[in-house]
């Protein structure tokens, strides 16, 4: 079934034949995405193959190399400041460093975008916190300091923080990190409700296949410097793309390469002191021996001392 069968309306976000990167380095190329009202989509790929760089193009964060971006129906690349700020408001974030505020409660870091960006009333706040720490599991919590409660704890309200809005777009990266089983499973299928009860559209990168595989409408898999593979989680499932089979059996070896690419790096002793991108780099700390990659020619160069 083609996106536009599936749909009536046109969808939240778009990226058409998007290019990806930092400065000239390019991350991914020739993107297609779509993202429809109602519908969980979970992006998935190994470390570094670009996933929040793509959410970070969906937010304006970085602007596309190439091809459009378009969300709400405006190409992010042209907004102004202004008309950038008032898409962003119609969004919820959760990064994986979505930071709480550690000088407020629990309670005062949900109601914070309440407090800072809606004319509600205490009164009004309070019953939409509650209950957004109510569905997250943590109502019982609101009192707290941040320093008082775990790590796992952290992710359910910075995951409460970025729904009390109730947005039209939710992109979360990694929601399900650091959470044990069950709330592992209960923020996924929180995830899945509060999608089908705002009626928002759901981006969601996770290294997390089988629970956002029980939740997902649509799955884009990114791997090589591209798009791998999309489709329903049984089409992807199905799949018979060597890097998309490797990557759900988890399998060490395959086209999937585990470590960062070896041209990239200048390494001394076990401390990566340069990064090469491009002509460029970017020192860390430097060291005695030495492995070298040669900053133009791109290749490695063992050199020992
Ligand atoms: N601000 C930046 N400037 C330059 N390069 C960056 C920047 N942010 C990320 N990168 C590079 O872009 C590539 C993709 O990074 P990205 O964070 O998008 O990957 P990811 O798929 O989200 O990884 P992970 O699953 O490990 O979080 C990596 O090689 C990373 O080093």
């Amino acid at each position: 079934m083609t996106a536009e069968s599936r749909h009536s309306s046109p969808p939240v976000i778009r990226f058409a034949d998007v290019t990806l990167g930092y400065d000239t380095r390019v991350i991914l190329r020739d993107l297609n995405l779509e993202v429809y009202k109602g519908e969980v989509v979970a992006l998935i790929g190994g470390s570094g193959s670009g996933k929040t760089t793509l959410l970070r193009a969906a937010t304006g964060q970085i602007r596309a190399q190439k091809g459009a971006v378009t969300v709400f129906d405006h190409d992010v690349n042209r907004m102004t400041p202004q008309q950038l700020g008032a898409v962003r408001r119609r969004m919820g974030v959760l990064f994986q460093q979505g930071a709480l505020f550690t000088d407020l409660s629990v309670f005062g870091n949900v109601a914070f975008p309440l407090r800072e960006l809606s004319k509600d009333s205490e009164a009004v706040i309070l019953d939409k916190v509650l209950d957004k720490l109510d569905q997250v599991g943590l109502k019982r919590a609101a009192h707290l300091s941040v320093s008082e409660i775990s790590g796992g704890m952290a992710r359910r309200v910075a995951l409460a923080r970025a729904i009390v809005l109730e947005p039209e777009i939710i992109l979360f990266d990694e929601p399900f990190a650091g959470l044990d089983p069950i709330s592992l499973g209960m923020t996924a299928r929180l995830i899945r409700s509060l999608t089908d009860k705002l009626g928002c559209a759901t981006v969601l990168i996770t290294h997390d296949l089988e629970e956002s595989f029980l939740i997902a409408d649509q799955v884009y898999m990114v791997g090589d410097g591209s798009l791998v593979v999309s489709g329903t989680p049984d089409e992807v499932r199905q799949s018979d793309n060597s890097l998309a089979r490797q990557f759900l059996k988890g399998a060490s070896s395959g086209p999937v390469v585990f470590e960062y690419p070896p041209q990239m790096i200048l390494i001394a002793g076990s401390a990566v002191i340069a990064r090469v991108s491009n002509d460029r780099q970017f020192y860390y700390r430097a060291g005695i021996t030495y492995y070298a990659t040669h900053p133009y020619a791109g290749h490695l160069l063992p050199v020992f001392s």
